[in-house]
Order: structure tokens, then sequence, then C-alpha cells
């Protein structure tokens, strides 16, 4: 068979295609070998820029557009479009190399002198421009070329740049776009090719250029290779990594690692990578690991993906971290009795009445979970003591007496009736873990790290004795949806020197991914490692539509209005199980499926149905962590419901604690947003909620 190079956007694309016109791509390229021998009807494009690139024919209306390099058997497959876009789209472009990365880039030039010319308008009387503090000399070392050059000259604001990725040749672009966020150029570098080079290429030779575009280009050998990939078009990080992310995946690390990145950049596929190639080098047993069980799911189905041979499988485990301590646990002492949220609401109830203490039910929990349960404090001395970071409300010390023998009574309550809570088997599991001198690991995965509670960490912890790749750490402090902060050298874990950050999302669309960011810019988030995370320098490589935001006068006008909008996805062709509804409570998210149901569509909430099951899925902005949709609606964002007042401690009561809660609010609602690859509907009724900002930002 002639080599087939795939681009990314043609695989977004035949995903989005309707089963028949699949199966007839399918065909197209099946019969590509045959069909190179007699001689290919690639249709040559008058008036082409570029005369390599040609067309196919799918069927009567589709169209594939293929670039031919004039040597070589190798063809690039760029897009699949409507007959007139497919022409429109070819005309346009043009093929060229890079000399200093190397890389193919395809690109529109009619578009880029086009905007030069309002560019330099507006530049005229602006007091300053983007690249001003950069000489052509850095600019050149990353192969912009004379034409990019000038437009990148007359930039003066990022807004401009990010909205011409679309047409800018794409490797002189990623530099572009990592200088503008304040990148070094080393890290610019790493970036693009994972290391720095002085290397200039043969901007001639195209096919060189194509093998050496990993990134944007999957290639394949023969018609089973071809079909696997159009089988999972989504699952190329099967079979390539970006070097940042490949670079992660096969270091050897001294001790504790970990890898940081926004939405969709591919830490969980570096986390399964990961697990992987430590399995493939025979160090077993691994232990995979999250916080909630939707998501240990989905890693394992990653996992199955995978991993390739037996041994390799057998040598993984993946495990929710609760049913890890609580495996520990029972092992030792049985089952445990486990404490309903109710009651324990009603036994903090009880001794704060006794006590006569002025704390609320929610404060005292909050204050054994966050200070006693995180920081091990097992007395009054230790408690008059212990840092209270991250709760707001200053305790005197009569205070702090008083809530101490609240906790207390607490603790002994549960001892006396002989019940658990989950932390607490976690506590008693990881002693049970330090008594051991064999641990059951040899290597411990974690993803969604951020949302894990110290008293689970130091389960991990204790998990696996300390030495080289002990723990792998993947996380994003913004996606943080839970209250738990840690301090990842408190228990235990160093991973000072040892921190990648990944940049490309993978998943979202550029304008979600700016609508999102845009959310979320300025918030104070740490990194779990004594600094502050930062939400710079994070871009998509592909584009769509803009978020639609709609309000309603009602909560009733709102879900049927959700009714048509999914009914529009479902008529584009978009299958039930790509589409995922979030609220923010379950009640709105199992009326939103009542609604579509009696609209006869078929729904199911999430914790009910997977995306085989071939049906649209509604459920909380919780559950949707770590999952994600061609097409997501987020209802209900309305004045009073995000946030959930019984979510927020008032600011007079509490001021720290109230910015956190507003925080995590504000975090969940982005976390659901970038749950979609390709569109994002938010609906709400009445006052919108103060998250929610305006498309120009
Ligand atoms: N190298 C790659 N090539 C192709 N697709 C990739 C690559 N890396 C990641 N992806 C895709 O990007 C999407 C997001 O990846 P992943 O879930 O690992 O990101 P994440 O950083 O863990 O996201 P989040 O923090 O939002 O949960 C997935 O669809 C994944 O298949």
């Amino acid at each position: 068979m002639a080599r087939l190079g795939i681009y990314r956007d043609f695989l977004r694309d035949y995903a989005r295609l309707e089963r028949s016109v699949q199966d007839r791509v399918d065909e197209v390229f099946q019969e590509f070998e045959q069909a190179t021998h007699a001689g290919l009807h690639l249709e040559r494009i008058q008036g082409a820029a570029d005369p390599r690139f040609r067309t196919i024919r799918i069927n009567q209306y589709w169209r594939g557009v293929v670039l031919v390099p004039e040597s070589g058997d190798l063809y690039l497959l760029l897009k699949v479009l409507g007959h007139d876009a497919a022409y429109r789209w070819a005309e346009r472009r043009h093929a060229s190399v890079n000399a200093a990365t190397g890389r193919i880039e395809i690109w529109d030039i009619t578009a880029v002198e086009e905007t030069q010319t309002q560019l330099d308008a507006m530049a005229s009387t602006a007091p300053r421009r983007l690249f001003d503090h950069l000489g052509d000399a850095v600019l050149n070392r990353f192969g912009v070329e004379a034409k990019v050059l000038a437009f990148a000259r007359a930039l003066t604001d990022v807004i401009q740049l990010e909205a011409a990725q679309e047409f800018l040749p794409e490797t002189q672009y990623d530099a572009l776009i990592g200088l503008a966020a304040g990148l070094t150029p080393e890290a610019v570098w790493e970036e693009i090719s994972g290391s720095v080079s002085a290397e200039r290429y043969d901007t001639e030779d195209l096919v060189a250029a194509i093998e050496r575009t990993p990134e944007r280009i999957v290639l394949v050998d023969g018609p089973d290779e071809l079909m696997e990939v159009f089988r999972h078009p989504f699952a190329t990080w099967k079979i390539y990594l970006h070097p940042s992310q490949e670079r992660v995946v096969q270091a050897a690390y001294k001790g504790s690692a970990r890898v940081t990145g926004g939405p969709g950049t591919g830490k969980t596929v570096v986390a399964l990578h990961r697990a992987h190639h430590l399995a493939s080098l025979g160090a077993g047993p691994i232990l995979v690991t999250t916080f909630t069980s939707t998501l240990s799911d989905s890693l394992a189905a990653g996992l199955r993906l995978l991993a390739d041979s037996e041994k390799v499988r057998d040598s993984i485990e993946v495990r929710h971290v609760d049913h890890l301590s609580y495996r520990i646990f029972s092992e030792e002492h049985g089952r445990p009795a486990i404490l309903a949220d109710r009651e324990e609401k009603e036994i903090w109830r009880r001794i704060a009445r006794k006590l006569d203490v002025p704390f609320s039910v929610a404060f005292l929990a909050e204050e054994w979970r966050h200070v006693v349960l995180a920081q091990q404090v097992s007395s009054a001395a230790d408690y008059l003591v212990a840092k209270r970071a991250g709760r707001g409300r200053r305790l005197g010390a009569r205070q702090k007496a008083q809530v101490w023998q609240a906790l207390w009574d607490f603790q002994e309550e549960l001892k006396r009736r002989r019940v658990w809570t989950y932390e607490t088997i976690c506590v008693e599991a990881t002693r049970l873990l330090s008594a051991q001198a064999a641990k059951p690991y040899r290597h411990v995965i974690v993803d969604e790290a951020q949302d894990l509670h110290p008293v689970q960490w130091r389960l991990l912890r204790a998990s696996v004795a300390e030495g080289p790749d002990d723990i792998f750490i993947a996380g994003d402090s913004h996606q943080r949806i839970y209250n738990n902060r840690v301090s990842l050298r408190d228990v235990g874990i160093n991973v000072t020197g040892r921190s990648s950050r990944l940049n490309i999302n993978y998943r979202t669309t550029a304008e979600i991914l700016a609508w999102g960011l845009a959310m979320i810019r300025g918030e104070t988030v740490d990194d779990m490692n004594g600094g502050l995370d930062t939400i710079k320098g994070y871009r998509s490589l592909v584009h769509g539509m803009p978020p639609e935001l709609r309000g309603f006068g009602s909560q009733r006008n709102e879900l049927d209005a959700l009714a048509v909008k999914v009914a529009e996805w479902l008529e584009a062709g978009v299958e039930p199980g790509a589409i995922g509804i979030a609220a923010r409570s379950g009640m709105l998210a199992d009326s939103a499926v009542a609604v579509l149901e009696r609209s006869g569509i078929p729904a199911k909430s999430l914790a009910k149905a997977r995306e085989e099951d071939g049906v649209v899925r509604a459920g909380t902005m919780h559950r949707m962590k770590g999952l994600e949709f061609r097409c997501v609606a987020v209802i209900g964002a309305n004045e009073h419901q995000l946030p959930p007042a019984s979510a927020i401690t008032p600011a007079a009561e509490d001021e720290l604690t109230h910015i956190h809660d507003m925080q995590r609010e504000r975090c969940l609602l982005f976390v659901a947003c970038t749950r979609a690859r390709e569109r994002l509907y938010v609906s709400w009724h009445g006052a919108p909620s103060p998250f929610l900002i305006s498309q120009d930002g």
C-alpha cells in the first residue's frame, strides 16, 4: 500500500461524519493500494495556490482533501468536507517545510496577506505591539518566515494572534503563542520538538517533513493500521505522544514525580502510558488510582486499550483509593460499619448542643476533616498549635479548647458506636501498612491528584517504599472541585525538581478553552508544592464554534430549549452517547433526563450509563470529572444555583473559606465546560450565574 499520513483534523472530521459516510471513507481508503497502482482518481484543483493539493471523491456530496508530494509514495489525508467547502479550503492552502523545526506546515497565505492590512491599520495607533520585546533573531530561530514575521510585528494583542491560528503555519503559530504567553525561547523549543535545535532542514523534502511531524500526522503502513485508526479516531494517543508527554512517560526519576497541565492536555494519557512503561520494564506490582469510581473505570478502559500483553495487564491494578483502604482494613478487621452522612450530622448537632458551643455543624465537620485528620492531630496540645491554613475563621485559645472538646467527643462517639468514615478507614489502613515492612506496590500512579485528601495521600505513601519512580502524580489544581488542599511535602512526597507541565489541549476547541480560561483567570490557586499554579501558555490545536450562551424566563422554558438543542445535535449526526449534560444538582440533571425522554430522546443518568449505551447522559458537574463528550450542555447556570447558597460559607462568617468556596464552585463550572470536544451550550433561567462572562470577555 502507498503510505498514508493522516492529519489530525482529518480524524476529527471523520469522527463527525454519519456512519454511512464513514463506511464510505473506509472503503475509499481501503482501496487506496489498488487505486494507486491503477492510477488514483485524485482531482486537480483549478486555480489552487499549491498544485500539490487534490480532492478525492467519497460520495456525491463529500470530498477528501489529499496532499500529494512530488516524490515518494506518501499521501497525506488532510480534510473531509462537503464538495464546495473542500475546494474552497484546498484552493487557498499552501504546504511548506519549516526550516528550523523541520515540520510540515499547512497554511493559508492569502488569509495572512488579507489580515495584514487590517492589522497594520490598527497597529499604527497602538502604543505598543505584542512582540516589541523580542528581536527578529529570536523569531527567526523558530523558522518564522518573512510574511509571518511582518504579521507578528503588527500584532498588538494576543487575541489577534489566537484568531489567526486557523490560517498561520502551525509550528510558527505554536512558537508565537508560546512566546506571547511569556515562555522562554528554550521552553517553547521544548514544547515544539522536545529540545532546542540549531539544525536547518531541507525545505524541499515534504515527505521527510511529514515523517518529522508526528504531533499532527499519524502515519499508517497498511489498511489494517488505517482501519484501527479510523475505529478509534480519538485514541491516537495510543500510538503517538507529543515529545513533552513522551519525555515524562519515559523518564527515570530518582523519587516521586508529577505532571501538571490544564484540562485535556493529556495528563491521564501520560499516567496510563507511564503505568504501561513501568510495567514493561518488569517492575510490578503497579497501582493506578484516583478518587472516583467513574474515573477509575475510565482509567481501566484506557489501560485495556493500551496494554497489549497479559503480563503487562496483570502487573497493573486500577483501584479507587477508598477501595484500597477498604480492602486493607477488611483483611485485618473484617468489613467496617460505615457512618451515614445523615448520622454524622446528627452526632455533630448533639455534641454542639450538649457543649453549647457557637459553631455550626458544617464548621465542626470541616475542622475535623481539614485540620484534625489532615494533620493527624491527636491531642488538645497538638490542636492548639496546629496550622489552620485554609481555615479562615480565627480561633482564640478559649475557642480552640471548646472546639477541641467537640472534636474529641465526636471521635469518642465513633469508637463507642464502632462505626467508621471513609477517612478513618484510610487512617487505620495507613497504620496497618506502615507497620508492614513489605509494601504492596512497587509503583503508584495517581490521577486527578488535586482532589485527594491528606489521609488518602498518606495511605498511598505507605503503600509503596520510598525509592526511584515510587509515586507518579497527575493533576491540575485549577480543576479542584472539593475542598482538599494538601502540601505534598507534608505527606512525605517530594516532587521538587521532578515536575513537568503540559500546555497543549487535545480535547477542547480553542474557542471553548479560551472562554473557560477567561472564567478562572485571576484566581489564586496553589500548586500543592508550596507555590502557585498558573494557566499561562495553555492552548488548543483545533478550532470550532464559540460557546452558545442562553438565558430563559423559567426552568421549564430552559429545559424545553435543552431538548430542542439536543435534538439539533442528534439531527446533525452526533451519536447520543457523545452528548453530556451537566447540572450543579442531581435533581436538575434528573429533570433534564425526564424532559429529554418525554421528547423521545433516549437519556439516562450519568451514574447509570456509559458511552456504549448509546443514550444522552446527564449528571452533576462533579460526575463529569475526567470524562469527555463531543457536545456538552451545562444547564441551570443561574444566579442562585451556581454557586448554590448552601455550598458557600458567608463572607461575614469566614472570609477565607468564602473565597475558597467560591473558587471551588467556579472551578467546577470550568471543569464541566472543558469536557466538551466540539460544542458547548450553557443555559440558565432568571439571572445568570456571576461566573459567566460574555463571549467577548
Ligand atoms: N498525544 C495525543 N494525541 C492525541 N490525542 C491526545 C494526546 N494526548 C491526549 N489526547 C487526547 O486528549 C484528550 C484529553 O486527554 P486526557 O484525558 O489525558 O487529558 P487530561 O489532561 O487528563 O484532562 P482533564 O484534566 O481535563 O481530565 C483525550 O481525548 C485524549 O485522547
